[in-house]
């Protein structure tokens, strides 16, 4: 749990300010990285909370008379926050900002401030103070699409789609972005009634695809996931503003078509095997299971394992 540093009041921070007389509080009796407490500072601080890694985090939306004070008084403040926290020790700067306290954010990257990462409402901004190479984690890597294979197996038919917005109309598997904290399997069965009115529900995981700098991801990496899913309505009514055809295919044409992508092709092979010698020879299924810090569940997806092997408690 991050402890609020004991600082004097922002108030304070603007009247010093705008008479340009800054201070960095007493010094001294505080701790180093991950004190739980400093007790010690006072009056011309930035108010912010301590991380368990001996960072400090500075909520602007959390102080009082942001919107009065002006870029030059705030980089004053800052510098002089900056210079306290590094005598004491900490690690780090986190400065998150509001999206319309915006013109702090040039004073902020005066100082060595870089972005971290933005929301639609508000930007962080990070300062490494410790020795060496800043050890802070990055953002967001990867931007995660799923799609469905939505095979039927009495008819051996598989659902196929051609996307409107590209140059070459390749068929290809309904599918889309994941949205935050969204499930796989149900990014999946989401993406393919949108697309093309089919209901359906997961089976299993069948491939991950990786790719990086990709053109569609904002330059980011993408991570491409197919899913089997099981079909339970089977009246094709598809997107008209993102797809230009949909329809049921017989899984061995999709096998031979070349007017398709090799994603999808090695996925419908990949399906074929399944459906000759067995599924689980291709699935990844899904369990939730509990995670040890948080209390939360998470879902976790791997090759069938024996029941035996899930309660096994030796090696024997
Ligand atoms: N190899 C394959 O068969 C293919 C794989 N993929 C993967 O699928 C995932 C993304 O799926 P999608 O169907 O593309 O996403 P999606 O189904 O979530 O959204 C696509 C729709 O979003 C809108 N859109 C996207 N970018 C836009 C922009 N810049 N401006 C305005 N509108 C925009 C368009 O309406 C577009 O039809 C990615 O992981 C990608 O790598 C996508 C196409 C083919
Ligand atoms: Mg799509």
């Amino acid at each position: 749990m991050p402890q609020l540093l004991r600082g004097g009041r922002w108030r304070a921070v603007l009247a010093r300010a705008r008479r340009a007389v800054l201070f960095a509080g007493p010094r001294g009796a505080s701790g180093g990285p991950g004190c739980a407490r400093d007790a010690t500072s006072g009056a011309g601080e930035l108010r912010g909370e301590l991380d368990r890694f001996g960072g400090v985090s500075v909520r602007l939306a959390r102080l009082d008379a942001m919107h009065r004070l002006d870029p030059v008084a705030f980089q004053r403040a800052l510098q002089a926050a900056i210079q306290k926290w590094r005598s004491e020790g900490r690690v780090a700067v986190w400065l998150h900002i509001p999206i319309l306290q915006s013109r702090f954010i040039a004073p902020a990257a005066s100082l060595g401030f870089c972005f971290h990462h933005a929301e639609s409402d508000s930007s962080t901004l990070s300062l490494w103070l410790g020795e060496g190479p800043s050890r802070l984690p990055g953002y967001a890597t990867h931007q995660v699409g799923v799609a469905g294979a939505v095979f039927d197996e009495n008819t051996r038919k598989i659902l196929v789609v051609q996307d409107r917005n590209k140059l070459k109309n390749m068929w290809k598997f309904p599918g889309g972005l994941s949205e935050p904290g969204e499930d796989i399997g149900d990014t999946a069965v989401r993406e393919v009634f949108e697309e093309t009115g089919i209901k359906s529900e997961f089976r299993s995981l069948l491939s991950i695809r990786q790719q990086h700098t990709h053109p569609g991801a904002f330059g980011k990496s993408d991570m491409y996931i197919i899913c089997r899913l099981k079909p339970y309505s089977f009246t094709i009514n598809f997107c008209q503003h993102e797809c230009l055809r949909c329809e049921w295919m017989d899984l061995s044409d999709l096998v031979k078509t070349e007017n398709t992508t090799p994603i999808t092709s090695r996925v419908a092979r990949l399906l074929l095997y399944g459906y000759r010698e067995g599924f689980d020879k291709i699935d990844l299924t899904m369990e939730e299971l509990p995670a040890v810090y948080t209390g939360l569940f998470y879902k976790i997806y791997h090759k069938e394992l024996p029941d035996s092997y899930k309660t096994m408690t030796g090696m024997d």
